[in-house]
């Protein structure tokens, strides 16, 4: 009989990980070393140079004025080998921040942002996103809000989880070797242009941006760092302001600015760092001041909607060109019924919907009835008494919500089933809208 003792053995844990929730704010003045070391983290979960605390303590502040709470997954019954990052590192990171959503008719619906999504290399493909992501979602449904939005970084990763394709951004080149002429000169030369200091669009910027965020369907809340970002004052690896940015402000008849230009001379192109117009004779005239610019044969813009008006009022059509349109916001319908309440309708009319949501949060099947322009939803039993005129997944609900796919599309390309005739015209009907979504934020 052996007097030694058993070793204790433990199987190792699955999921040796912890998910820990803190706000992103300073205290006391200075970055708190938990928030430092997460920043860390999505540094190099997205290549960018190690911040100084300089950066990091801009960081904070602009994360703080945004309501910022930071998730971090830690290591848990481990220690890190010798020289490695310790354990107080996060191996994940995830953030949000709340804001409104555009959904048409002047309604700004509560947005629940997620951004600052990393996972550590040498821990990825063990489940830490999909963790961290129904942890959140689960919270933000609880919380009440009925919508979640993201921009992402690959076009493959954020269906699985509901979320779909809402608005595009388009990549433009427009030639103005020749200058821009317009059909109607007149609607491009309403109210005055100047050149300003870029750092006064930075004072601009909030106040522009709401005007413009209330009237533009899909348009979602910026984060703080834009008053920086679109004023060429700082960015994501430098808080230096930019020598080459330029300022052009619009002035209504009043003498009142309701649009700005910034863009960066690269000549013979121009770039534009950041273009908001309150009203579409600020929109033409800015372009009818970039257009004017000598020595400057084209300029371009990577977040041009779908559907330019620039396009239809120029003279020479061809010189508008398109080179990319990309995925841009994309939705994540969390409370079914009061998403779809929020939004303006078409036409009257009534219709059955099922949906199906692999977390759960959106699914059922809903009854839709539409009375001047507003929605009435309803959830059915699901027993069996009730049967859905159409049925789809989360991710096609979400994408349909703007307008921007019709539901015909969707049935195309297989991801729509019609169950009672004529149900995804009447969907269509109902769901379109007179306007296409933009949305002019990337978070
Ligand atoms: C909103 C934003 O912040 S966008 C920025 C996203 N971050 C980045 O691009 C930074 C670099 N990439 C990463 O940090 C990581 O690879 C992440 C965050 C994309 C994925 O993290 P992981 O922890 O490896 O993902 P996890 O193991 O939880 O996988 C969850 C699911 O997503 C899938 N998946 C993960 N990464 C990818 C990818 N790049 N492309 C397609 N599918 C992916 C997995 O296969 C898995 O699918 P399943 O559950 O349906 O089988």
């Amino acid at each position: 009989m052996s007097n030694a003792r058993e070793t204790p053995t433990r199987s190792p844990r699955s999921f040796p990980y912890e998910l820990r929730t803190f706000p992103s704010r300073l205290v006391d003045g200075e970055v708190p070393e938990e928030v430092a070391k997460w920043q860390q983290a999505v540094a190099l979960g997205f290549y960018a140079d190690v911040p100084s605390l300089e950066i990091s303590t801009k960081y904070v502040q602009c994360e703080q004025a945004d309501g910022r709470m930071a998730t971090g997954a830690y290591l848990i019954d481990s220690q890190a080998p010798v020289g490695a990052w310790g354990v107080d590192y996060p191996v994940a990171t995830y953030a949000y921040h709340r804001k409104t959503l555009n959904v048409g008719g002047g309604t700004l619906l509560p947005v629940h942002q997620i951004t600052a999504v990393t996972v550590r290399p040498s821990h990825r493909r063990r489940g830490l996103l999909r963790a961290m992501m129904s942890t959140d979602l689960a919270q933000a449904k609880a919380a009440g809000i009925p919508m979640a939005a993201l921009t992402a970084s690959e076009s493959t990763i954020y269906g699985r989880f509901g979320f779909g394709v809402s608005t595009h951004a388009c990549d433009i080149e427009v030639s103005t070797m020749r200058g821009l002429d317009f059909i109607v000169p007149a609607a491009a030369s309403v109210g005055v242009v100047e050149v300003a200091d870029a750092s006064v669009v930075g004072e601009l910027h909030n106040e522009l941006f709401a005007r413009v965020h209330a009237t533009t369907l899909g348009s979602i809340g910026r984060q703080d760092m834009y008053r920086l970002l679109a004023a060429g004052q700082g960015n994501y690896q430098s808080m230096e302001p930019a020598k080459n940015v330029r300022a052009a402000l619009h002035y209504d008849a009043h003498g009142a600015v309701d649009g700005y230009v910034t863009y960066k001379p690269k000549e013979p192109a121009v770039e534009i760092v950041d273009l908001l117009a309150a009203s579409d004779s600020a929109y033409l005239a800015l372009w009818n001041f970039l257009g004017s610019l000598d020595l400057i044969e084209s300029v371009t813009w990577g977040m041009a909607p779908e559907v330019d008006p620039l396009e239809w009022a120029m003279a020479a059509k061809r010189d508008y060109k398109r080179t990319t349109t990309e995925d841009h916001l994309w939705l994540r319908i969390l409370d079914t019924p009061s998403a779809l309440a929020a939004r303006n309708y078409a036409v009257n009319g009534q219709l059955l919907i099922h949906v199906g949501d692999p977390l759960g949060h959106a699914s059922g099947i809903f009854n839709i009835q539409v009375l001047h322009g507003k929605a009435t939803v309803t959830r059915c039993p699901e027993d069996g008494t009730v049967v859905a005129e159409v049925s789809m997944g989360v991710s096609e609900l979400s994408s349909l919500y703007l307008g921007t796919v019709s539901a015909r599309t969707f049935a195309a390309a297989g991801r729509l089933r019609e169950d009672s005739s004529g149900a995804v015209e009447r969907l269509d009907a109902l769901f379109a809208t007179s306007e296409a979504a933009h949305c002019l934020t990337s978070f």
